[in-house]
């Protein structure tokens, strides 16, 4: 090395030394006179004497968290409040993975989640804290697993059960605040109105299609989520990713805000230091975030403040829910406590096949050469060509009315069919799941004259019934 050369090297040298002086200097003012504290290498623990007398963090705290350490709006007593508060997960699927993951990386100190379900397919595109490997396990226990092994100093609490009116209160008084990552409207209200019955803040969040939304309810003086939608929504309106699809990425960032904001509404608890300017609370108490990934665009909406007469936060004289034990959240919002409820029942029996008597139709057309039925498949244009029954003819469900000269020529042309069998005509009306063909029926037998010799039937469970009782390898979606 030349002497030019070496002198440019230890010019290099003493600028990453002041580098890493300087560091150390902002370090030591964060945490406080004190200055650092000296490592005792026989502790295995870590800990040193001196923090450990003064509840200063560890040689490994401070590696692991310093690049959120030095932010002056966390410091010591920041990280510190974290590593004392608990959280509580309700939903390990799209919003409570990342919202998990972000928490325990950020050193919360007890995370608990809490799901009912287990870890299907369809969940990995976006619960991107499961595996495959995970698939068939609870939700629950696969995210802890997760979270332990991110970061193994904070403590995970399993609560594989529904949410429900018998175990919300002690569930959601045992952490200091809650996330809901749930999917449907009875979980919300019950989840909402044990938050504000425990004095808990409420960190939601939702994610559908494109759109997602954040919100923080019952945070100091703000609305609670019955302040805002004192009735809930028809059941007949309310749509879950699983109907009506979902970007994955738009629950991961939702979920990723929920966690940001808790993290600011914990770091707020940090006694104010006059020295320190940096006070730091939630954004969204009263106030709604959406957005919307078609368009890229964030908006963000002010919401009606805390309502006087609100069922639950009301004063305790004047509000009507004083346990969440005498609620029907189930009945209330007019479907079962979670999403994945029974299908609609509005045909009677004897209008409806199975998956399995239907699959004996289609047997004896194929031993008889012929097809003395109509199959009419009513989803929507763009699921038909994901998978579909062979011979069947889509007539969205949505465009029945708007179709229905083309239904009568195509049910004319049947009955005229040399081929279609004795009268009347069997039509079968399959969707995905057995709900909107049901629907279907009905509204076929009002636009199709009464005196044809038609009978229509759907079949119970849709393609999804036929994927299970019938073929194994007809895809589910
Ligand atoms: N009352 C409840 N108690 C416990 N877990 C709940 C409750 N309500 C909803 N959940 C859980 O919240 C999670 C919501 O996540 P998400 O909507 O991403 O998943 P999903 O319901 O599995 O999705 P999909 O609709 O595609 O089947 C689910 O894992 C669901 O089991
Ligand atoms: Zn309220």
């Amino acid at each position: 090395m030349s002497n030019t050369e070496e002198q440019k090297e230890i010019a290099h040298l003493r600028s990453l030394l002041k580098d890493k002086e300087d560091e150390i200097a902002r370090l030591k003012l964060l945490i406080g006179t004190a200055g650092l504290p000296e490592i005792d290498k026989e502790d295995p623990s870590g800990r040193t004497p001196t923090a450990a007398r003064h509840g200063h963090l560890t040689k490994d705290e401070v590696s692991r968290y310093s690049r959120q350490l030095i932010l002056p709006q966390v410091g010591v007593e920041g990280q510190k409040q974290l590593a004392n508060s608990s959280v509580l997960i309700l939903g390990a699927g799209g919003l409570g993975c990342p919202a998990a993951i972000y928490l325990a990386a950020a050193g919360v100190g007890h995370v608990g989640v809490v799901d009912y379900d287990v870890v299907e397919v369809s969940n990995l595109h976006r619960q991107i804290m499961h595996r495959e490997a995970s698939v068939g396990v609870s939700k629950a226990a696969s995210l802890a697993q997760a979270v332990r092994s991110l970061n193994s100093r904070v403590r995970v609490t399993v609560h594989d059960v529904q949410l429900d009116g018998s175990n919300a209160m002690d569930m959601v008084s045992g952490y200091d605040v809650a996330l809901d990552c749930s999917d449907n409207p009875a979980t919300r209200y019950l989840i909402n109105d044990a938050c504000v019955l425990a004095g808990r803040p409420l960190i939601s969040g939702s994610a559908l299609r494109w759109e997602g939304q954040l919100t923080v309810y019952n945070y100091r003086d703000g609305p609670c989520y019955r302040c805002l939608y004192p009735t809930p929504p028809n059941p007949q309106f309310v749509t879950n990713c699983s109907d009506g699809g979902v970007i994955g990425a738009v629950p991961g960032l939702i979920g990723t805000l929920q966690a940001m904001e808790t993290i600011k509404l914990l770091l707020a608890e940090v006694k104010p230091d006059t020295s320190n300017h940096c006070r730091i609370g939630p954004s969204f108490s009263g106030r709604l975030l959406v957005f919307d990934g078609e368009s890229a665009m964030f908006r963000t909406v002010s919401l009606r403040p805390k309502q006087l007469d609100c069922a639950v936060c009301a004063s305790p004289q004047t509000r009507t829910i004083n346990r969440v034990q005498d609620v029907d959240y189930a009945l209330f919002c007019g479907r079962g406590p979670h999403d994945k409820d029974e299908g609609l029942r509005i045909l009677k029996g004897e209008d409806r096949v199975t998956a399995s008597e239907f699959r004996n139709v289609v047997q004896q057309s194929l031993e008889m050469e012929r097809r003395p039925y109509l199959l009419i498949d009513v989803r929507p244009h763009l699921e038909t060509s994901i998978c579909s029954l062979p011979d069947s003819v889509n007539v969205p469900f949505e465009n029945l009315e708007e179709r229905v000269d083309e239904l009568k020529e195509l049910v004319n042309r049947h009955l005229a069919r040399k081929d279609a069998g004795q009268s009347p005509l069997s039509v079968y009306v399959v969707c995905r799941r057995g709900n909107n063909s049901q629907l279907a029926v009905e509204r076929m037998r009002t636009l199709l004259p009464a005196d044809w010799p038609v009978v229509i039937k759907d079949i119970v469970g849709g393609l999804q019934a036929w994927a299970e009782q019938v073929d194994p390898l007809f895809p589910i979606y």
